[in-house]
């Protein structure tokens, strides 16, 4: 994918005529980068990822998904497979109540051959730590192995772009650890791009790069040390900068550091040590 795997251009949207709930928003990703995007409660997130794949129909601007013009009715399915979402409540993604055959259901629709949607979606399912699940009542499963499940229904599909839409609330530290790496997985292999949409400043931090929404608008879009050790712009979006960063503060204070404030635990010790 030689163009950009996401490029909006001042993507307005109105749920109620009046009462802007996109405004705006212009924002560039490239093929394979990780970017966050963070925002406090109704600040837009969800409606933005919505666009990403014609789930809200584009009111007002230009947006390219994959190469895909999303306001075009005729590639909606081709923007679907390219462009997939893994939500808050994957409850209301699963078109089977079988695991395997849920993750099967997105290759085999797309085209795939029997034998070709049940290995993709094996595979798939292996890669998001949920080997042996196949045959598993999904409605029996923990909110974040559902999670896990709807991420594996969008690896399967090999969707160039893969947006997480608060993916990790329901999951426990090493299910989160999990799902990262299966995501972490198939950026390296297969070069996908990932939206994660988060309240989990740390996990931000670990971003190529943050964009920060605020009142439906993109309010700071830069690298994670740029955006997060920035307390004032947090502040004005109603957000919190990592832990890190509050210890940073603290010890800078104390006269023990000097410098720009570290986002990451990696980038404390480095601070700390080298
Ligand atoms: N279907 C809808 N009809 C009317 N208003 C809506 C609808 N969906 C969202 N909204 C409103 O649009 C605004 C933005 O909501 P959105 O879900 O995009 O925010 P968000 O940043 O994802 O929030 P959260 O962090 O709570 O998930 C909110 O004021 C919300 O109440």
């Amino acid at each position: 994918m030689g163009e950009r795997a996401v490029e909006a251009r001042g993507v307005s949207h109105a749920y109620v005529p009046g009462r802007p709930t996109l405004c705006d928003v212009s924002l560039d990703v490239s093929p394979g980068e990780l970017v966050a995007i963070v925002g406090e409660n109704g600040s837009g997130k969800t409606t933005l990822a919505r666009h990403l794949n014609a789930l809200a129909p584009l009111q007002e601007g230009a947006l390219r998904v994959a190469g895909i013009d999303a306001a075009d009715q005729s590639r909606v399915w081709e923007l679907r497979r390219a462009c997939g979402m893994v939500f808050q409540n994957p409850e209301n993604q699963f078109v089977s109540s079988v695991v395997g055959e849920d993750v099967a259901f997105g290759p085999r629709n797309f085209g795939a051959d029997e034998k070709g949607a049940r290995d993709a979606a094996l595979s798939a399912l292996a890669d998001v730590g949920l080997a042996g699940f196949e045959r598993r009542d999904v409605h029996a499963l923990s909110g974040g192995q559902q999670q896990r499940v709807a991420l594996a229904g969008v690896l399967a599909c090999s969707a160039d772009v893969i947006v997480l839409d608060e993916a990790t609330s329901m999951i426990d530290p090493r299910g989160r650890d999990e799902l990262v790496r299966a995501v972490t997985r198939a950026r390296e292999e297969r070069g996908a791009t990932v939206i994660w949409i988060t309240h989990d400043m740390e996990l931000a931090a670990r971003a190529d790069r943050v964009v920060v929404m605020r009142d439906g608008e993109v309010a700071a879009d830069g690298a994670p040390e740029d955006v997060l050790a920035n307390e004032t712009l947090l502040e004005g979006a109603g957000l919190e900068p990592p832990l890190v960063v509050r210890a940073w503060r603290e010890l800078e204070e104390a006269g023990v550091v000097v410098g720009p404030a570290p986002v990451t635990v990696e980038g404390l010790v480095s601070a700390l040590c080298d």
